[in-house]
């Protein structure tokens, strides 16, 4: 049985005490660790604020992206070591705002990955297909070739303790949620590429998340599918009842 993961990815929204009021209110509401990961995903300003806030309560705190280096001649970046040292323990890789604005490739995000472990973080990698590449029936190579590059090189012990967030592009702040089944199917092929690539230990550890759309409304049937483990949910997860609802849906799962 793989607990499930409710990720909220604030993107470049709210200021860092909001953010932090944010965790003081919600925390107590949050259900038990045992039955869910609960994750908010803050833009790196409010990293430290929000692990204060967030100690001894069952939610985790991620950044949205960082470098692969640990220190050097990277003006602007921040390195996996800097994260790790404000108690950051998950890191959101390979989102499609950042591959398509941003320059992320498949190959940064393998080796941001590697330097995530190296780190002992949990790296969030994100993969999905855009509307185009699902009209022209590419949604299953495209998807596959991303989690093959994203974790290229991993032993098994590291890939089973990845989480993958498919979020089909299309679906991303539109509304347009891709139906439960459309998704599972997506995350089944995931799965199965694991297997081929890995064994079948990870792909049965390995949680999958979805995202794109996701709301209090749709979130109990996205997870009553076979192979979605969590949601990585962005414009639901800004409010406070929102957020708990998610995470609720997470632990009823
Ligand atoms: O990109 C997303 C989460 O990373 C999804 O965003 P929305 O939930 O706003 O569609």
């Amino acid at each position: 049985m793989r607990k499930p993961i409710i990720a909220g990815n604030w993107k470049m929204n709210k200021l860092a005490g909001d953010g932090a009021r944010f965790l003081l209110n919600v925390r107590e509401q949050l259900p038990e660790a045992e039955k869910v990961e609960a994750v908010v995903c803050a833009p790196y300003i409010h990293l430290p604020l929000l692990t204060e806030a967030a100690r001894d309560f069952p939610v985790g705190i991620a950044a949205q992206n960082m470098h692969f280096e640990d220190s050097g001649a990277f003006t602007g970046e921040v390195s996996p070591e800097m994260l790790k040292d404000i108690l950051v323990d998950y890191v959101v890789l390979g989102h499609s705002e950042r591959r398509e604005m941003f320059g992320e490739t498949d190959e940064s995000v393998n080796q941001k990955v590697k330097a995530a472990f190296n780190h002992e973080m949990t790296p969030i990698v994100c993969v999905g297909e855009s509307l185009e590449q699902r009209e022209n029936n590419e949604t299953f190579t495209f998807v596959e070739k991303q989690v093959k590059a994203g974790l290229a090189g991993l032993t098994e012990e590291q890939a089973k303790q990845v989480v993958i967030a498919y979020e089909p592009i299309w679906a991303i702040g539109t509304g347009k949620t891709a139906t439960s089944e459309e998704a599972n199917d997506v995350c089944a092929h995931i799965r199965q590429v694991l297997k081929d690539t890995f064994s079948e230990d990870v792909s049965e550890a390995i949680r999958i998340q979805y995202g794109g759309s996701v709301k209090p409304a749709n979130i109990d049937e996205l997870l009553s599918q076979s192979d979605i483990d969590g949601a990585l949910v962005g414009g639901a997860s800004l409010e406070e009842d929102s957020f708990v609802k998610l995470v609720e849906a997470g632990a009823n799962a």
